[in-house]
């Protein structure tokens, strides 16, 4: 009997893969309209000051997709699943990924993408792209819309919680601040009911409840320089206000919102946030990346498995 082909589209946010790319993928998410030359250089200078010149970010990611399958192909041998990008701002883009799949002979197919956290202008808009590339194709497909509180993912970073607060000596151990980070969107999203916030929220509250924290607090990172208010507060005002006003001196960051080394966990937390600590007297850790933690590998292989198993049971 010849096994079930089923693909699998690994969906993320995209990474350019040299410092030339920079600015044909900025101009990707400006929708097509390039960054002034102070904006390219800005965020330019930010990639240049993680990677010095050596670029291990689309590595991380490829190698995520790759631990996926075999994951999948070890737990499920009487399936034979394949996985394939598809990057919201840069190639292989989303479409890339469906088309790929249909030319492949792929006749099933489940999308899930690399954010555990559903938000409309996140996952929402990458389903929605892959969606109606398969619609077009006669591709028949699902999709995983979040996995925030897989217990495998929860056990994966309450790990990383407590390893990191092991970095803190004895006498700082009484009193860490440990603070969940994720992604700013705009506040518009809040009039659409996204549950962002909330599924990350619940993300904090089990790990919190896992690791016996009761000194922890969210904050927002990376928030994007528009006109238009984004969810707050801000990490950075976080920190000053807490060393100020609270005189706590030890903080521990665990950015729930990425799983793996990406720009705003090398640059925004380990050089900006740094940074300021420094100037503050806080002394501040943040927890490991998820890469490719196999408990992370599992999580994927298992909300991909069950999606697949819903949708193969109704037709
Ligand atoms: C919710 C969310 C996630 C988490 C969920 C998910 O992963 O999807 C995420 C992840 C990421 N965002 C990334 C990079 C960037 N995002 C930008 C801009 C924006 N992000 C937004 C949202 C999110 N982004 C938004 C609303 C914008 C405004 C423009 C737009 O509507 O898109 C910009 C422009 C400059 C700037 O604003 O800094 C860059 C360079 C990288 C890759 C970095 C690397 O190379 O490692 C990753 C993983
Ligand atoms: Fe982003």
């Amino acid at each position: 009997m010849t096994k079930r082909r089923v693909g699998v589209l690994v969906m993320s946010y995209g990474t350019p893969e040299s410092l030339d790319q920079v600015e044909a993928y900025y101009t990707h998410i400006r929708r097509g309209h390039p960054p002034t030359p102070e904006q390219l250089h800005e965020l330019t200078a930010r990639y240049e000051a993680i990677v010095g010149g050596f670029f291990p970010l689309r590595e991380n990611t490829n190698k995520q997709v790759k631990g996926l399958e075999d994951t999948l192909r070890a737990e499920h041998p009487e399936v034979e699943f394949v996985c394939y990008q598809g990057l919201k701002h840069a190639q292989p883009y989303v479409e890339d990924g469906v088309e790929q799949m249909v030319k492949d002979g792929i006749t099933e197919a489940v999308g899930v993408v690399l954010a555990p956290h559903y938000s409309t202008m996140s996952v929402g808009g990458y389903v929605k792209r892959a969606k109606d590339k398969a619609e077009e194709l006669g591709l028949k497909m699902s999709f995983v819309l979040d996995y925030h509180l897989h217990a495998k993912l929860i056990d994966a970073l309450s790990t990383r919680v407590e390893k990191a607060l092991t970095k803190f000596n004895d006498a700082e151990r009484s009193d860490i601040r440990v603070i969940f980070t994720a992604h700013s969107l705009p506040e518009k999203i809040l009039e659409m009911k996204d549950p962002y916030p909330d599924q990350l929220l619940a993300t904090s509250k089990a790990i919190a409840e896992r690791v016996q924290l009761t000194n922890w607090q969210f904050g927002w990172q990376s928030a994007g320089q528009t006109a238009m208010p984004w969810l707050g507060p801000d990490i950075l005002d976080v920190l000053k206000q807490i060393q100020k006003e609270e005189g706590v001196k030890s903080v521990l960051l665990c950015p729930i919102g990425f799983v793996s080394d990406h720009l705003e966990v090398l640059y925004d937390i380990d050089i900006e946030a740094q940074a300021l600590a420094k100037e503050l007297g806080l002394h501040l850790e943040r927890t490991e990346s998820l890469n490719t933690d196999p408990l992370y590998m599992q999580t994927l292989s298992d909300v991909v498995y069950t999606k697949w198993q819903e949708e193969s049971k109704q037709s």
